[in-house]
């Protein structure tokens, strides 16, 4: 019998008819609470757990893998593709696997993101809020005039696999040329506006293009729209601060959608007030739940609660991938190499017989598939 503890409720798909004969037992975790303390996550862990699906809000370090692997356990996964909040090498130092769930937000995430951009640029809470509260008396032609994104540019901070879907949504929506700052080559971000370029050229439009800055200065000097979408760890921590805010255009837009601390927000809050052109769209804050005080009343702001990814086939996705992390891990199946997690999401196939993502997989010599 083995037990997994999934520490919020939603709609899980069968893990355990997978022709093993062995028995899962699932507790959900259904408290009206919410959001779960490391003390509420031990005590649901008990003496006996040997699985735990948990989320982006907890922090998974020495406390929690200590007592999973004390209640017999050796698997974890976030449901999240994030995974700022787990001590990986925590994780590994007491043998449990750690899975995430990338690939099923990637499109999701940036549909918010780009959602974001335009709210902020066209200026559409501010606008919502002045009918709802009866202010309108008649068009003219200086009301709510924003920001037009066709043939500006979009700066990409990070551009992996959101980074890269965001910047294809402008390109493609707003004919918008792309400048990108990533530790790392975006080839394929490259070559499609490369190629979509020269179909606009072929069309008799104006081309877009595309360059990779040596910096993220290079990106905020230059781009009118930055989207920020890295990693948060040590490089990216307050990776936009008011050195940096100094370097953009008066009236840029800035999104952010990836981790609240990526951007200082107590010097994004002073860079707001002073510059009331200059927007943002937060869909993340330094210190979630919480906003930075003098945010909430910006109106040059645009701020949701953390739901880039909050699409129903998303949230399926994420938690059938994070249940496949764990099940399989018990089960003792190898880890999936491909970034294409597709044939987990397949609702009439049997999903592959693997872990789709397993952060620590080469660090516990975990075997590989296909
Ligand atoms: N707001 C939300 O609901 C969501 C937020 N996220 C956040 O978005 C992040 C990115 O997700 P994916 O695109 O799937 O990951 P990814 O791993 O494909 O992309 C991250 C990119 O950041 C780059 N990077 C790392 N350090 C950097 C640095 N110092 N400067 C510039 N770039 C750097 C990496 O090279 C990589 O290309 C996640 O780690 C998560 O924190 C992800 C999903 C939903
Ligand atoms: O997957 C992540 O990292 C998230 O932030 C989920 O919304």
């Amino acid at each position: 019998m083995e037990n997994i503890v999934v520490s919020l409720s939603f709609r899980f798909q069968d893990i355990s008819s997978s022709g093993s004969n062995s028995v899962h037992s699932m507790q959900v975790c259904t408290e009206p609470k919410v959001i779960l303390s490391t003390d509420d996550i031990v005590s649901l862990i008990g003496n006996k757990c040997d699985g735990v699906i948990g989320q982006l809000t907890e922090d998974w370090g020495d406390t929690l893998f200590g007592a999973l692997k004390k209640a017999g356990g050796h698997a974890y996964s976030n449901m999240a593709v994030g995974y700022n909040n787990v001590d990986v090498d925590a994780a590994t130092r007491h043998g449990i696997s750690v899975g995430n769930t990338p690939g099923v937000l990637t499109e999701t995430t940036a549909e918010l993101a780009a959602a974001l951009t335009l709210a902020a640029a066209r200026r559409v809470v501010e606008a919502d809020d002045f009918m709802r509260a009866g202010k309108y008396e008649g068009w003219l032609p200086t009301l709510f005039v924003g920001n037009l994104l066709k043939g500006q540019t979009v700066g990409i901070i990070g551009a992996g696999r959101i980074g890269t879907a965001y910047a294809r949504m402008m390109v493609e929506g707003f004919k918008m040329n792309v400048i990108y700052y990533d530790l790392y080559q975006a080839t394929r971000l490259e070559k499609f506006v490369s190629a979509y370029g020269q179909f606009l050229e072929s069309q008799g439009e104006t081309p877009v293009h595309w360059r990779r800055a040596s910096s993220p200065e290079d990106v905020l000097k230059e781009a009118d729209v930055v989207s920020l979408h890295p990693v948060l760890d040590k490089t990216t921590y307050h990776l936009i601060n008011k050195e940096r805010l100094a370097l953009m255009k008066k009236d840029a837009v800035l999104v952010n959608a990836s981790r609240g601390p990526v951007v200082d927000e107590t010097a994004l809050v002073e860079h707001l007030k002073a510059n009331p052109m200059f927007r943002v769209g937060l869909d993340v804050f330094e210190d979630e739940p919480y906003m930075k005080p003098g945010l909430g009343e910006l109106s040059n702001a645009v701020v949701v609660p953390h739901i880039a990814s909050a699409s129903k086939w998303t949230r399926e996705g994420m938690a059938t991938l994070a249940a496949q992390n764990v099940a399989a891990k018990l089960k003792g199946w190898p880890v999936w190499s491909s970034p294409n997690v597709e044939p987990f999401l397949d609702e009439i196939k049997p999903a592959p017989k693997a872990a789709p993502s397993i952060i620590n997989a080469k660090a516990l010599c975990l075997s590989s598939m296909p």
